[in-house]
Parts: C-alpha cells; structure tokens; sequence
C-alpha cells in the first residue's frame, strides 16, 4: 500500500521566497510565497470554512478579493477537476496559515501548482486568525499582496489605499460568459460527488443570468429538474422572454450589486411576466430592482455556518454564505415584499418574497459549495413556482 502522509512545505522554500501583505491599515504580515510570484492587490475577506478552498476560489463572486482562511491547514485535499466552481479562479490571490503537500484519493494537482499555473499569487505563514480579528475589529481592508520581491511595505501600504477597491464596480460583466449556452450536467462527475442513479427529467426551462455563476447552481437546479440555459449578464429581458422560459434564475456574483444598473433594469422589467429566484447578487438584484437599497456590512459574511431563519416555517438552518453587500430591511416596501429569512448572528436580510408576485431570493447559498445543504429545499420551492410538480 502506498504511504499516505501530509507534508508541510519544504523549509528552504520558506526561507527563500519570503513575501508580506500590507493592509491599508499599514499593518504588515510577513510569511512565504506559495503561488505565482506576481504582486496584487484585493480586498481581503476571511472565510471561516474548514473546507473548501478548491470551490472557494474558483467561485467568481470572489473576483477583485484577497481570500484568507481562518482554517489553519491548507493544501491537504489538493486540487480535482470534479471540485471547480467555474472555469478558473477568480480570487485575486490566497492567504493562508500553513500550506502543506496533499494527500487525498481524489487529488489531481497540488494547490501550490494550481495557483502557478492560474497565475495567482498567495501567501503562507501567515496568523490568519490574528489576520481575522483585525478585520473583523477594524471592517474589510484593502491589502497589497507582496510576492515578488520588488516592493517595500511603506509602498506597498500606499499602494493598497491607492486602489479604488470594489465599491461602485462592476464585476459582473467581466466574468459573464460570452454567448447564449444549453448546459449540459457532466454526469461523468456525479460518482465523485457520491450521486448514483439517473437523473430526474428536465421538464421546465429556466433561463439563468450568468453574473458569475456557480457550477453547483447550475447542477442543483438540474437536479430538481430544471434545464437551464445560461444567458450573458447584458441579455435584455426581451430577448430573455423570447426564450419562453417557464422561470427566470439571477445568479451569484462578484463586486457592487448596485454597479451592475443593466441588470437591475432587465429585471425590473421581467417582474410579473416570469417567476423569478435569485441567489446572493441575485438575490440583491431583484431587491434592488423592486425598489430597495443595499449596504455594505462591515466585514461580510463568508463562511459555511451561518445560521438562518425561515420565517415561513419557523425552521432554523446552517447555510454557506459569500457577500459583503446586504439588502437594508427598511428599504423594502412591507406592503409587497415580505422579508422570508433573516441571519440569526446579526438580524440582516437573507431572503425575500413578493405578496403578489411569483418570485424570492436568499442571499445564502443553498447549493453550498462548500457547505450544509440544510437549504436545497429552495430549489424544490423554485421548480414548484414555476408550474413543477413535488417529486
Ligand atoms: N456571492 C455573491 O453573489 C456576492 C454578492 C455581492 N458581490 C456581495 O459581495 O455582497
């Protein structure tokens, strides 16, 4: 039998590729470089997930940010194929404690080479915990990440309080995809992810805004029976309606919800001529597009136990969670819109309803990719409001 051991990462490589990140703050972090050796800067945001740094960077809502985790071992799981998010990563660059080699049956690659061959920077060595009570004291903070040797800490400070951060941009139309796509569920990766059997029919057609989609929503609402196909973030809502879809998805994303204005507008116009479900930026999409307003909360929510209430069941459940923008509860009209979930740690808005209208959002993540699936359920109550029928 094979050996089977995790490995740190080798000391000489410590030793010789020192690196730093600078917060705006001017607090420096001082560790080694586990990625590619190209500086950058982010906005940096801890997840306290203790798994999942695969789907976490390559999930596109986390464009434009500097991802560390508060989970003190990474790299043992490495990196599979059947894992991705999306087509990359999108993360701006990675912080962690300590890198170590992996050592898992379903590992492909090293995370340290992924990085390198995405061309993403990221840094080991780090007090990631102390990294985290500092945000969570001080709010999100603007970071230089410094890899390459090339820059000293005071500029790179500078540097980090130079950049225009991510307030007021647009992510979402420069991870989109390009064209209209039918997509296809690869059930050659459903056995790695422990589904056997055949897959439900997909009877309804949902046209899914792609503002930086998860695999895992695609997947999930095929599982519940639904055939998507994915539509650019710029699609008008005419040219959606003459899809003829049974129901109409707004997708996670990256950045400001109130930079992406296109988006607000087309769905503006699709309330009360289609149903409507919106996760995360979609989520704040549609409450944008029904009149409300949105805030940034001091240093977000990312992690994968969160606690929240259904406040249609009474339920209690553990969600994923990815956002540092939230709908602010009293900009929503009460006389149509019912606020159907809130977060149990600090009260904000985690979904809503329409009273007369056939649609809701959740500002979680009930595909969980990483995470409980406590709130798949939702995909059920979508497939339902679109005509679908219990299964
Ligand atoms: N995961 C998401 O869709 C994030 C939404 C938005 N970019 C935020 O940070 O709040």
């Amino acid at each position: 039998m094979k050996e089977v051991q995790s490995k740190s990462w080798d000391w000489a490589a410590k030793r010789e590729k020192k690196a730093f990140l600078a917060l705006e703050d001017g607090s420096i972090y001082h560790g080694y470089s586990i990625g590619f050796t190209r500086d950058t800067m982010g906005e940096v945001v801890s997840n306290t997930g203790m798994t999942g740094y695969q789907e976490i960077l390559s999930d596109p809502s986390y464009s434009g940010q500097l991802i560390t985790l508060t989970y003190p071992e990474i790299g043992n799981t490495g990196v599979n194929p059947a894992d991705m998010e999306s087509r990359g990563i999108f993360a701006r660059g990675l912080i962690v404690h300590d890198y170590n080699i992996h050592s898992n049956w379903r590992a492909k690659e090293p995370l340290s080479s992924w990085l390198t061959r995405s061309k993403v920077p990221a840094i080991g060595g780090i007090d990631t915990r102390a990294l985290t009570i500092r945000l969570r004291d001080k709010g999100t903070l603007k970071g230089y990440l410094a890899v390459s040797g090339s820059v000293e800490e005071e500029e790179a400070v500078r540097l980090s309080r130079k950049w225009i951060g991510l307030d007021n941009q647009d992510y979402a139309s420069r991870v989109t995809c390009n064209k209209v796509l039918q997509c296809n569920i690869e059930e050659s990766i459903l056995p790695s992810w422990g589904i056997t059997g055949s897959l439900s029919p997909a009877n309804l057609k949902v046209v899914a805004y792609d503002f930086g989609i998860k695999r895992n929503i695609l997947r999930s609402l095929r599982l519940s029976g639904m055939a998507v196909t994915l539509v650019p973030a710029k699609t008008r809502a005419s040219d959606v309606l003459a899809l003829k879809p049974d129901g109409v998805f707004l997708s996670n994303g990256p950045a400001d919800p109130t930079a992406v204005t296109y988006a607000i507008d087309a769905t503006r116009e699709l309330i009360g001529k289609v149903p409507l479900m919106g996760i995360c930026l979609g989520h704040q999409i549609l409450g944008l597009a029904l009149g409300g307003r949105t805030s940034r909360l001091k240093f977000g929510h990312h992690g994968c136990n969160h606690p929240v209430k259904d406040l249609l069941t009474g339920r209690v459940e553990i969600t994923s969670q990815n956002h540092n923008f939230s709908l602010d509860r009293d900009s929503l009209d009460s006389s149509r819109i019912d606020i159907s979930h809130i977060n149990l740690n600090d009260q904000t808005v985690e979904g809503i309803s329409h009273r007369s209208e056939p649609l809701f959002s959740v500002q979680y993540h009930p595909e969980a990719c990483p995470g409980p699936h406590d709130p798949f359920y939702l995909f059920d109550r979508f497939r339902l409001l679109i005509g679908g029928t219990k299964v």
